[in-house]
């Protein structure tokens, strides 16, 4: 299969994500607000702030003007972070009306809207109306774009509520090291993408105040609980939070050096504040923002979500850790199902 494909956000997912349409034969554009980077791909084949020691494939072209990245593509994949999707989609949506070119959409983001509570397919269909374009497929799971940079086995999920579409997702990222199942489940698969870096920066705190591993599995499957709560109030797949985009996810999110959101936790253990951690980081640590939209939207939905809710207290309203990792572990006893 080969297709033209326009890749929207050229940071460590997008541009490795972007480089593996390459290699599987299709003609890619890879779109980035940043002139500077744009010239960084062109000319030198690398993207240092972002994915170190990689060199990009030479039929590779980045651009800065959308219009150039969007013409003729039959595909469009968004891989910015979720505040700014929707900024990015309203830009697309405008290029996408001259172009008359009606492409299927995909989006690798990890997300929750701030204040709308929105998933990102949802901003995407909202921002982008139906006869401007086809289908909408999600792409999640395991899958740091360190570890695909090196070729590394990885596997991951395309879900729509199109069955074509995720097949051809499907077969536009399958390769000898990237396995793409399909789902049908779409609010599942986004809510345990965008709610397990709440888990990741919680096991990154547990590792940087010096707990082990019980603590960190612990965390993980206790938080894993309370996002299958808050996914079923929506009506999710439940089987969806034991597969990649679930439990998958939150290992590899949950103990992984390569995760940002994990790393940011760990320098909040060890004593750093947010806006430190934040500046220091370069890049998106979407677990920041959708603590505060799952914390809200638990109390709208009136689903319990006490982890959610101590990691938002110790974001948000400078909560000391250790005493919310002991309130947490004092509450009453309960029955595990
Ligand atoms: N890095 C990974 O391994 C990985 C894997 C799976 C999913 N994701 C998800 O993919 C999304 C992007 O993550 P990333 O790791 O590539 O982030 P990143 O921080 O590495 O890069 C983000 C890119 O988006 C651009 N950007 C930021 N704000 C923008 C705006 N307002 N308009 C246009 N462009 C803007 C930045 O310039 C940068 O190029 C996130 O939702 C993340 O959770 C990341
Ligand atoms: O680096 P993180 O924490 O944003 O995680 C990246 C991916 O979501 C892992 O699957």
């Amino acid at each position: 299969m080969s297709e033209k494909i326009a890749v929207l956000g050229a940071g460590s997912w997008g541009s490795i994500l972007a480089n593996l349409l390459d290699e599987n034969g299709n003609e890619v554009s890879l779109w980035s607000y940043n002139p500077d980077q744009v010239k960084e791909l062109n000319e030198k084949h690398t993207n240092t702030h972002y994915i170190k020691d990689f060199t990009y494939s030479e039929t590779l072209k980045a651009y800065s003007d959308l219009k150039q990245a969007l013409a003729g593509a039959t595909t469009v994949l968004f891989v910015v972070p979720t505040k700014a999707v929707r900024s990015v989609a309203g830009e697309a949506k405008a290029v996408l009306e001259e172009l008359h070119t009606k492409p299927q959409i995909i989006h690798a983001s990890k997300g929750i809207e701030q204040g709308t509570y929105k998933r990102v397919s949802e901003i995407l269909a909202e921002e982008i109306p139906a006869d401007l374009r086809a289908a909408i497929t999600v792409l999640s799971g395991p899958s740091h774009a360190e570890d695909v940079a090196k070729r590394d086995i990885t596997l991951v999920t395309a879900a729509s509520t199109d069955q074509d579409a995720a097949k051809h997702t499907q077969k536009l990222f399958m390769n000898r090291y990237f396995r793409v199942y399909t789902n049908s489940d779409v609010i599942g698969v986004e809510i345990a993408a965008a709610l397990k870096n709440i888990i990741a920066l919680g096991t990154g705190a547990l590792n940087g105040l010096g707990y082990g591993d019980n603590a960190k599995a612990a965390l993980m499957t206790r938080g894993l609980a309370e996002i299958s709560r808050l996914g079923a109030s929506f009506g999710a797949n439940p089987q969806t939070f034991t597969g990649l985009a679930g439990v998958g996810d939150i290992i590899v999110t949950g103990t992984s050096q390569n995760s940002r959101n994990y790393r940011a936790g760990d320098e909040l253990g060890k004593g750093q504040t947010l806006e430190e951690v934040i500046d220091t980081m370069g890049m998106v640590i979407e677990g920041v923002a959708t603590t505060k939209a799952a914390y809200e939207l638990s109390k709208q939905r009136g689903v319990e979500m006490p982890i959610t809710e101590a990691i938002y207290q110790v974001l948000y309203e400078g909560k000391d850790i250790r005493k919310a990792i002991s309130d947490l572990m004092m509450r009453e006893g309960r029955s595990e199902f």
